[in-house]
């Protein structure tokens, strides 16, 4: 019997959703990597391709069937070392200077081969259906090359896979370590050596994750592996478990998503630089730049994520929004990956905290993290970290909902939907590329039923099906099945193709009695409405953000994000064994760029950087404050209302201590360019005053006996020295 559709949710993205489709060549998704339109159409072949819209719908979406790995990763018992607590709550802990230093860009690729327009013949995972007149594949091209609108952005967020040198592109990363170019780095194994001076345990974990996915195999992630032991050995956390473990289980979940050797890698050494004695150089000996690099920036997201909590910067939306967005620009993409892994396990274990901390860490998840992850388009990471602050913020609501939802869900009704929908539509001859189906999270049912004022009970979207055909035919001939095999729920019907929403969404939607008259909500589409509603203008994470307020700049560089992060876990997931794959890799599709008068579109005069966000620290307040491109500390200082004219290159404070600091460091020039993620310490402020009168002032107040005022003295902190 063929294995339906639904069936891929349950499986690790080695074999994730994989019917031959057809990605078409469509003028608004013609898009180059560095975001130049072009109206080339793609080349096409009749090999296999992953389907960009059962690829990467599927990959990130929650599962029908509960993913396999969210039960091991619980298995596996709390865990918790709460390094974020233990770090100074003064911006000025030692490793932050270390980890925000404005070097170390190294460009590191996302791929692992050179961009190019040839056919990959694998992918094919095991769960792959035979739906009816299956619609064949082809492939899309893409073009690399420099400069353009999103280069600013790109070679923060993304590393070198928009660095596009191609020929640099072709020698990076996995294909360089076995083109042998970083030999002297790697392979010198020291790993009898580790493994057999490693903790009884270690061994226990490396099989248990090796169990769950084939990449703890590959050589290059044993090695960083017995690494991370090394470096955490004797740590435990607050349940008394070996740190390992947490490294293990956050490399097993982006093992999960399809992430690669280099990202698995610094994902088992992610809090190393934090929390052991290991070092950049170190990381970078012994597994590479790719590693290294992913590493330092992790650890510089915990810093500004722990800021963001220490100053509960987070819970004032444009705040959030602005880290996010910084989040997501000022370091490769692939680290917001790891650290959302490594939030998600430290969430899946909180339990071993006590509850302010709890509170505190569920708050930051939901405000900072769970939005990143919808984002990025990892639905079941959103998912399940939005479930847990749940838990933790809601108890009481959490217990009453899930006890409900005891009863009216029922995971069985939606694999049994999809297959009767499978053959009412063979039988209709309706051809289509994907049918899958999802049951509502119980935090987005509770949100809903918030939002709407409802119970339980008018939730109709509890249990949905998503049906993908080629064209606007087939959604109508496949509604008309729908309607013939269940009984449609009256007024639920609509007709988003006809009028698409303003944002340009649409789809057509419709709610039936399903097995045991539960309602069950459809939604048909085309693959190119798909494309729209999964990464364009009418994306699904805009659509859920809707009081949000982003630039187009904002919105198209998270879209950017999205897309390569998708591409990257798509490719890896093709080839887990990746150490020696010399076979280029191509993106799943062209980005779904904006038609020109698109009104969502970033136009040209965003400039080609868009802004930068920075983190302002000022009396005792944190603020993340956005910046047109090119702007300099003395504009920021400006801004703050600490503007001098003293302030000039050869004017600055001489006195360290009365300079702004960046990254730690006391400023030397106010011309200094900000970058993304920078933070900036003001000093207390100057006073207008010059420093000799003050003092002159409060040598007179102590003359007459009168002690200082407390702010005077307080604002002028040269008297203190
Ligand atoms: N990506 C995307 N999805 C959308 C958008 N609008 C609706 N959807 C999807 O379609 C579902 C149902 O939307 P509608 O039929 O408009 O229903 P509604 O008015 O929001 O209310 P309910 O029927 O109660 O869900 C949503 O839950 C989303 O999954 C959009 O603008 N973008
Ligand atoms: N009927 C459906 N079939 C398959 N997937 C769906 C269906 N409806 C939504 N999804 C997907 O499920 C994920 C979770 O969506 P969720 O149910 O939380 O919100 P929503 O249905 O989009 O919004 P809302 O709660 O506002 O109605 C999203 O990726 C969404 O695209």
């Amino acid at each position: 019997m063929a294995v339906p559709t639904i069936a891929l949710y349950a499986s690790p993205p080695s074999s994730v959703c994989s019917t031959p489709y057809q990605c078409h060549s469509h003028a608004s998704y013609d898009f180059d990597l560095n975001g130049r339109s072009s109206s080339s159409s793609s080349s096409t072949s009749s090999s296999s391709q992953k389907s960009i819209v059962g690829g990467l719908s599927s990959l990130f979406s929650s599962p029908t069937v509960k993913a396999s790995y969210s039960t091991g990763t619980e298995d596996l018992g709390s865990l918790w070392h709460d390094r974020g607590d233990e770090l100074s709550s003064s911006f000025r802990c030692s490793s932050l200077s270390s980890s925000l230093k404005r070097d170390h860009q190294s460009p590191v690729s996302v791929f692992q081969g050179p961009v190019s327009c040839s056919t990959s013949s694998s992918g094919i995972g095991s769960y792959s259906r035979s739906p009816p007149k299956r619609i064949a594949g082809d492939v899309c091209s893409i073009r690399s090359g420099t400069g353009g609108l999103f280069n600013g952005f790109v070679r923060h967020a993304l590393g070198s896979c928009v660095d596009h040198d191609p020929v640099a592109f072709q020698v990076l990363d996995v294909d360089s370590r076995s083109s042998g170019l970083l030999d002297e780095l790697t392979f010198n194994m020291e790993e009898g050596f580790l493994e057999s001076n490693s903790e009884p345990y270690a061994k226990t974990l490396l099989l248990g994750a090796q169990a769950r996915h084939k990449i703890f195999y590959d050589d290059f992630v044993v090695k960083a592996f017995y690494e991370a032991e090394k470096a955490h050995r004797g740590q435990v956390r607050a349940t008394g478990d070996p740190y390992l473990q947490h490294c293990v289980e956050t490399a097993v979940l982006l093992a999960t998503i399809g992430a690669n050797s280099t990202v698995v890698a610094a994902g088992l050494l992610h809090d190393t630089l934090d929390d052991t004695f290991m070092t950049y150089d170190y990381i970078f000996r012994t597994l590479g730049a790719g590693v290294a690099d992913l590493v330092e920036g992790v650890s510089k997201l915990s810093q500004l994520s722990k800021l963001a909590r220490d100053f509960d910067t987070a819970s004032k939306t444009v705040e959030a929004d602005r880290l996010h967005t910084m989040f997501l620009a000022m370091t490769d993409a692939r680290a917001v990956l790891i650290k959302l892994a490594d939030r998600l396990h430290n969430m899946i274990t909180l339990d071993a905290l006590p509850s302010t901390k709890q509170q505190r860490f569920a708050k930051e998840t939901l405000e900072i993290f769970a939005p990143l992850a919808n984002r990025l388009g990892i639905s079941t990471w959103k998912e399940q970290l939005e479930n847990q602050c749940f838990k933790h913020l809601n108890p009481d609501q959490h217990n009453e909902l899930s006890s409900k939802l005891m009863d009216s869900f029922d995971e069985a009704m939606i694999t049994s939907a999809v297959e009767k929908l499978e053959q009412a539509l063979s039988d209709g001859s309706v051809s289509y590329h994907v049918l899958s189906g999802r049951h509502k999270s119980l935090y987005s049912i509770y949100c809903k039923m918030l939002k709407k004022k409802l119970n339980m009970d008018e939730v109709h979207d509890i249990h949905g099906l998503r049906l993908i055909v080629e064209n606007e035919e087939d959604c109508y001939k496949a509604l008309q099945v729908v309607h013939q095999l269940w009984r449609e729920v009256p007024g639920r019907y609509k007709d988003y193709i006809e009028k698409p929403k303003c944002n340009g969404y649409q789809s057509l939607h419709t709610v039936v009695l399903g097995e045991g008259m539960a309602p069950l909500e459809v939604q048909i589409r085309t693959k190119e409405m798909h494309l729209q509603a999964e990464y364009g203008f009418a994306a699904h994470w805009r659509y859920k953000e809707n009081d949000c307020k982003h630039s187009s700049f904002v919105l198209q560089m998270v879209e950017w994000a999205r897309w390569v992060v998708t591409w990257q876990c798509e490719t890896m997931s093709r080839d887990q064994s990746s150490v020696g794959h010399t076979e280029s890799i191509q993106p799943p599709c062209k980005f779904p760029a904006h038609s020109e008068d698109c009104p969502f579109s970033c136009k040209p005069d965003c400039g080609t950087d868009g802004p930068v966000f920075i983190i302002m620290i000022e009396n005792d307040k944190m603020s993340v404050q956005e910046f047109a491109a090119n702007s300099t500390v003395k504009d920021l200082l400006e801004r703050a209302g600490r503007g001098s004219s003293r302030w000039t290159p050869y004017g600055f404070p001489l006195k360290e201590e009365l300079r702004p600091r960046l990254n730690h460091e006391p400023v030397s020039d106010p011309n200094c360019k900000l970058r993304m993620g920078d933070v900036i310490e003001l000093t207390p402020a100057i006073p207008h005053k010059s420093l000799t009168e003050y003092r002159e002032e409060i040598q007179r107040m102590y003359d007459r006996g009168v002690s200082p005022l407390p702010a005077a003295a307080n604002t002028v902190v040269g008297l203190r020295s």
